[in-house]
């Protein structure tokens, strides 16, 4: 492995790298194999953006990447470390708690997966978080079911537990629906777009218009400590069963389909015309939700109590476990000078700086020998702890405090 050991990389800026004018400003290599990938470029003198650049060298070309995923936005410098070889952990100088440390994958699963589709070279950003997510719960049935009135009761009674993905559409907003809280009503050639950069976890036409679930959708639920709860339909199912995210499915069937129309009449949100489409279509969905293999539990929505008592059960909220409030994990308070070196699974943030020498705690430790997820989503799993240099010792690096 060609890393470049972590307490260099800070010292390799601009033209001590040999790699010349590419190289331009505050930035840090990391060589893995054949490639050095050099991270960030001079935004103005007190900012630098983070870029990415890779010099391939047995041929000495300079590559830019398709760069997929939410890029970090500017910071005052950065340092990188190689993990496993498929992907530089970032910590980001000057930024705050929920936004110091990135993971830019280079040849993980999902970039060898998309860079057989792009056909070139491909690097993706995910933003490392503290602790795990619970598994998201998918509700899908025919439309007037019963699906957004479940989860809605759901909602209400475990506000701190649960949140909802709000999906985009570009159908037109009912009376009482709110942008940005129901769904995130847009055009289609903007979510066309936003499809093909890569946002969305899962898209499907249904009834005429476009839905889909945005990786940020998601990823926001759970950043608040919260359960996310995703309503779509059995398309978009399938597509969720076949993704990294691991979730529970739930399929929500009428006890007849005459009460499926009466039910669909009454709510009084649609035309007709839609009301018959809604129709024609539930037979289809019906058939697939009870025939597909995706679901993992198949409930009947015919006294609404009984079936929101039976949701909690197999959501394990009916024992003394639902009563426990949530809370968003921290983040990571780092001063804005640091170093960073790497031991093992542990990467060492050394905060040494004259007053926090003083204090009694000056090397942050992140423990990634537990990650999970990663892009297109968030990386998962980082174990975050504070010892001393002086009285606990490097050994005391395997005791967290
Ligand atoms: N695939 C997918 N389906 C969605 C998404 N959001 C909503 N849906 C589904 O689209 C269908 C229509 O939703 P909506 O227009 O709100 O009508 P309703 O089901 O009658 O309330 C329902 O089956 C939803 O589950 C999404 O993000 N992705
Ligand atoms: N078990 C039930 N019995 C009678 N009406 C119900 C029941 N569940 C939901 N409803 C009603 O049916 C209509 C459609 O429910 P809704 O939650 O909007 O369905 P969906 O989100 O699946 O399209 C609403 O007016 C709702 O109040």
């Amino acid at each position: 492995m060609g890393e470049a050991p972590a307490f260099v990389v800070d010292n390799l800026l601009q033209n001590q790298d040999g790699f010349g004018s590419k190289s331009k400003g505050c930035k840090t290599t990391t060589t893995i194999g054949d490639k050095t990938f050099v991270i960030g470029g001079e935004n103005d003198e007190s900012t630098l953006s983070v870029e990415v650049q890779i010099f391939d060298n047995p041929t000495g070309n300079w590559v830019t990447p398709i760069v997929l995923g939410t890029k970090p936005n500017t910071c005052k410098g950065l340092s990188a470390v190689s993990l496993n070889d498929d992907r530089i952990l970032i910590v980001k100088k000057g930024s705050t708690p929920d936004d110091c440390i990135w993971f830019l994958e280079v040849d993980t699963q999902f970039v060898r997966g998309q860079k057989k589709i792009q056909g070139t070279d491909v690097v993706a950003w995910s933003k490392g978080a503290r602790g795990y997510a619970e598994k998201p719960v998918v509700i899908s049935g025919p439309s007037g079911v019963g699906k957004g009135t479940l989860i809605s009761m759901l909602m209400k009674e475990f506000p701190s537990m649960f949140g909802f993905s709000v999906s985009h559409t570009t159908r037109a907003p009912r009376c009482m629906e709110k942008d940005g809280v129901h769904y995130h009503f847009t055009e289609r050639s903007i979510m066309e777009k936003e499809i093909k950069d890569g946002k969305f976890l899962e898209y499907a036409s249904v009834h005429g218009n476009l839905y889909g679930t945005s990786i940020e959708a998601v990823e926001v639920v759970t950043d608040a400590g919260k359960r996310c709860i995703l309503d779509i339909d059995v398309q978009g199912a399938r597509s969720v069963k076949a993704s990294s995210l691991e979730a529970i499915f739930i399929f929500i069937c009428p006890p007849s389909m005459e009460e499926l129309e009466t039910r669909l009449r009454s709510r009084g949100t649609e035309t007709e015309e839609q009301i018959l489409k809604r129709l024609r279509n539930a037979k289809t969905e019906m058939e697939q939700g009870n025939s597909s293999g995706i679901f993992d539990h198949i409930l009947y929505n015919d006294n609404l109590n009984e079936c929101y008592e039976s949701l909690k059960k197999l959501l394990g909220l009916d024992g003394a476990a639902a009563a426990t409030q949530r809370s968003a994990p921290q983040g990571i308070d780092l001063p804005a000078d640091h170093s960073v070196s790497k031991m093992d699974n542990k990467i060492i943030i050394n905060c040494g700086t004259p007053e926090l020498k003083k204090a009694s705690k000056n090397l942050i430790v992140l423990d990634v020998s537990s990650l999970k997820g990663g892009a297109p989503g968030r990386t998962r799993g980082l174990d975050v702890y504070a010892i001393d240099s002086f009285s606990d010792g490097l050994n005391g690096i395997n005791q967290p405090s």
